[in-house]
């Protein structure tokens, strides 16, 4: 059953093999250069700098809210608040180097908005959805980016399987840590254009899911899967990345969008409120 956004939130992460959160006295940092304990630290300026720009205050501010809210509300292992900026912010970051300017993108499964939020951060020029189906995520995700302004975000509440025909076909689909290479792209490539990708941050796995899966990625439509290393020399980890075009539009018709007749609404009615005349 989904929370109401309203109650106080859960004290315990949802993995209960985590430990409760600890009070924010409690939480390690590495040095920061400015002084604020949610700044990226020190060996990570450079690169946080490069990739966000003069949008580095507002990833700060996302960094704290994870951090914080994120924390407390279950979203995110308290043992993460000491590596948001690496394996977080700046390892989904690095991703924006694959997307070409304002290109329309939707990322699947974004749990507290990765890599989605931190893309819509980095690229204000981007357009992204969040398709995340827990209440509660959602929740988070629409408080965070009303709070930090991201006008270049919109938050949905579906599964990717039943977003295909209610969402338009994107450019890019990302999604991290979702599923495996092959549930993957059943989800998300009927959600891009043809033509279009996934990029799946995959980690250590990706060769072996490029392996496994790829006779299904083709049987889906998908392209022969190829992996992309990401913030090379800008990050001290880069971030791989198993990218799919999607070759063929494999969708039945019934599931496709239906593009709508010029001066007609989808009910049939015309704009103008008044029935078709029969014939006309
Ligand atoms: C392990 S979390 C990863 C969250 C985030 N992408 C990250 O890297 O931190 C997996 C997320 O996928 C979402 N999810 C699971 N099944 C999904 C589906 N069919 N469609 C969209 N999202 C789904 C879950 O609700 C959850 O938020």
């Amino acid at each position: 059953m989904y929370r109401c956004r309203n109650r106080a939130p859960r004290r315990r992460p949802e993995r209960s093999r985590l430990p409760a959160p600890s009070s924010p006295a409690d939480w390690i940092w590495r040095p920061s250069v400015t002084g604020s304990s949610f700044d990226p630290p020190a060996d990570l300026v450079p690169a946080a700098r490069t990739l966000f720009g003069a949008r580095l205050p507002l990833a700060t501010e996302y960094a704290r809210r994870l951090a914080t809210d994120g924390v407390v509300r279950g979203l995110i292992g308290p043992r993460e608040t000491e590596r948001i900026w690496d394996r977080h912010l700046v390892n989904c970051a690095a991703v924006a180097e694959l997307i070409a300017s304002e290109a329309s993108t939707a990322d699947v499964g974004s749990g507290a908005g990765l890599p989605g939020v931190v893309l819509a951060i980095a690229r204000p020029d981007l357009s992204v959805a969040l398709l995340e189906p827990l209440a509660r995520r959602t929740a988070f995700l629409s408080e965070v980016v009303a709070d930090l302004g991201l006008d270049n975000v919109e938050v949905v509440r579906v599964r990717a399987e039943d977003a295909v025909g209610k969402l338009a076909p994107v450019d890019v689909v990302t999604a991290r840590a979702v599923a495996a290479l092959d549930r993957l792209s059943a989800w998300c490539l009927p959600l891009a254009k043809v033509g279009g990708r996934l990029l799946a941050l995959k980690g250590a796995t990706a060769a072996d899911e490029v392996a496994a899966h790829r006779d299904a990625v083709a049987r889906l439509g998908g392209s022969e899967p190829v992996i992309r290393s990401c913030g090379q020399g800008l990050l001290p980890d880069p971030t791989t990345v198993v990218e799919v075009v999607r070759d063929r539009d494999l969708t039945p018709a019934s599931k496709r969008e239906r593009p709508e007749r010029p001066g007609r609404s989808r009910s049939g009615r015309s704009r103008s409120g008044s029935r078709p005349r029969r014939g006309a």
